[in-house]
């Protein structure tokens, strides 16, 4: 893949309506490098103004071959001229190509600017800064005869605003398959194009901020535009602009699992759009091999996966919560702003109305607590972060039994937000007694308990596994206290009881609000809950 066979692939012929163009004398597999090539020269970095452009070219064609200076002259120019110094500038304006995504430099290629114009062009040039040259890969299998054809425009629009560019920058207009479809494709492939056109505004608006602050919607979104490209068939033009864009949410949220699924995708995208040696491809193959090098990673955890674990899917029918799940269980970081609107968390309303547009609750281990004038505590949260966390309830009797407050306690927040107090010191205010809870148990235990629930009480085909020994088996043993887990013999259980710990356990499991924690359907909003916690389950 990527290599140039010694005889060209192509020839220059007159294509009619178009001048001269590249038609393939062979089968082109896609990958294919048709082409790679230097520039005869360039517009320099720091071109300005027209007059420095119109200098720095007189310059270089001047020394350039006789057969280079016969070549260049023989290229097409749309522009008007007067002279010979604005005829080399209208051909340099005409055919340049880009030398790099900024488009800051151009440069004339004998070869490459031949290339006519297709909005669903088969191949593409590429600046390879390793190779300092110019490719021109096939991205769909060209046929013997057919003309390779390279996109001029920026991204690919509706058909309207895609002749408008042509129009206006190269003067002509196209007729390519895509501009000439009858109208009622033409008008689905415009909406596909509309939509997917605005969908990059928004993640593009969004900026770096919003990989964070809205990543499930913009992960939605760029899933949208995967499917929509590669509908009716994969068109790999989109795909390769779209899967670097999941690569940096999925990253920026510190899923490795999905990060690297995404890198992967992205490689053989490369390879065959802008070759082997290009930066893009080995820039990829190391983030497969380990995501973590790339700068958003660390940005937040809220996703958290290993390389090789499968992110956690919403709870499903029948699969309890899990505790270790950053987005419904946030670390401080993760959680929204009181002054934001997170669409990650709230309906996009104005701050006054905005609506949760799924449950989440913030775990925190009570590190130290105070009630001088109001209760206030230092918890520490599932990232180990400390803050502090201050309790401001106007009605009496709201205020929590102090008897439930111990250091080494989980303090469970629903729908909690990041506030920032007057001494700028970040941390959560909290008004509603109905919206906490505290658990007899540390963060660590609450977390381990709920994987072993998922773990040890359920049972497949009449198979449990014994909550002492681990073994597993057909028992009916229970538990009599919290009717959660199962054991093989009495003696499992005594030693569970005595020395595993379950007797902590068994008080939050017999809790109901721990109960309905497993159980509620944390990604369905259709109204606050609270405490105690009920679902339709544990009612
Ligand atoms: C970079 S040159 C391409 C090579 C050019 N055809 C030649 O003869 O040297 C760009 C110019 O080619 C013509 N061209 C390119 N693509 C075209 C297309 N799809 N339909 C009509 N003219 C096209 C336009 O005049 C455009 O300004």
């Amino acid at each position: 893949m990527g290599a140039t066979t010694s005889l060209p692939m192509y020839a220059v012929e007159d294509v009619p309506g178009k001048g001269k163009g590249l038609i393939a004398t062979e089968d082109i597999p896609k990958g294919t490098r048709i082409t790679s090539e230097k520039p005869i020269f360039t517009s320099g970095e720091h071109v300005g103004t027209m007059e420095q452009l119109e200098i720095r070219i007189h310059q270089q064609v001047g020394s350039l071959s006789k057969d280079q200076q016969r070549e260049f002259c023989s290229m097409e120019n749309i522009y008007p001229y007067n002279n010979s110094t604005e005829r080399w500038r209208g051909i340099f304006r005409t055919n340049a190509l880009p030398m790099g995504p900024e488009l800051a430099t151009g440069g004339i290629f004998l070869k490459a600017c031949r290339i006519n114009h297709a909005c669903d062009n088969n191949a593409q040039n590429f600046w390879n800064e390793n190779l300092d040259q110019l490719t021109i890969h096939a991205v769909r299998d060209i046929v013997k005869g057919e003309e390779i054809t390279i996109s001029y425009l920026r991204s690919r629009r509706n058909r309207r605003a895609r002749q408008e560019e042509l129009r206006e920058n190269f003067k002509f207009t196209c007729s390519c398959r895509l501009c000439s479809l009858p109208p009622d494709q033409s008008r689905d492939s415009d909406s596909k194009l509309d939509r997917v056109h605005e969908l990059d505004c928004v993640i593009e608006e969004g900026g770096v901020p919003g990989l964070v602050s809205s990543a499930r919607r913009m992960l939605g979104y760029v899933d949208e535009q995967v499917r929509l490209w590669n509908e009716p068939a994969p068109d790999e033009v989109g795909l390769v602009r779209a899967y670097p864009d999941a690569f940096q949410i999925a990253i920026a949220n510190g899923d490795l699992a999905r990060a690297r699924i995404f890198a992967q995708r992205v490689v053989p995208l490369y390879m065959n759009s802008i070759g082997d040696e290009s930066p893009g491809v080995a820039q990829y193959s190391k983030l497969v091999r380990d995501p973590t090098t790339h700068d958003y990673y660390g940005m937040s955890m809220k996703w958290k996966t290993t390389l090789d674990e499968k992110r956690r899917k919403e709870t499903a029918q029948g699969q309890l919560a899990d505790l270790r799940d950053r987005e419904t269980f946030p670390c401080f970081d993760d959680l929204p702003d009181e002054q934001d609107l997170d669409t990650d968390y709230f309906e996009c309303r104005d701050m006054a109305n905005r609506r949760p547009v799924r449950h989440w609750c913030f775990l925190a281990e009570i590190q130290d607590f105070n009630s001088f004038i109001r209760l206030q505590m230092t918890v520490k949260d599932v990232d180990g972060a400390t803050l502090p966390l201050f309790f401001h309830t106007n009605r009496r009797g709201d205020e929590l039994p102090q008897s439930q407050i111990q250091k080494g306690y989980t303090v469970a927040i629903l729908y909690a937000v990041r506030h920032a107090f007057m001494s700028c010191e970040p941390g959560i205010r909290h008004e509603n007694p109905q919206m906490m809870k505290i658990f007899h148990l540390s963060l660590d235990g609450l977390q381990s308990l709920s994987e072993k629930v998922q773990n040890v009480s359920t049972e497949l085909d009449g198979v449990r596994t014994c909550h002492g020994c681990g073994q597993k088996g057909t028992s009916r043993k229970r538990c009599g206290r919290c009717s959660s887990v199962w054991y093989c013999t009495r003696v499992c259980q005594k030693a569970d009881w005595i020395e595993e710990g379950h007797k902590a356990e068994c008080k939050v499991l017999k809790d109901p609000d721990w109960r309905a924690m497993l159980r509620l359907k944390w990604d369905e909003f259709d109204g606050h809950v609270h405490f105690p916690l009920r679902t339709r389950e544990t009612s």
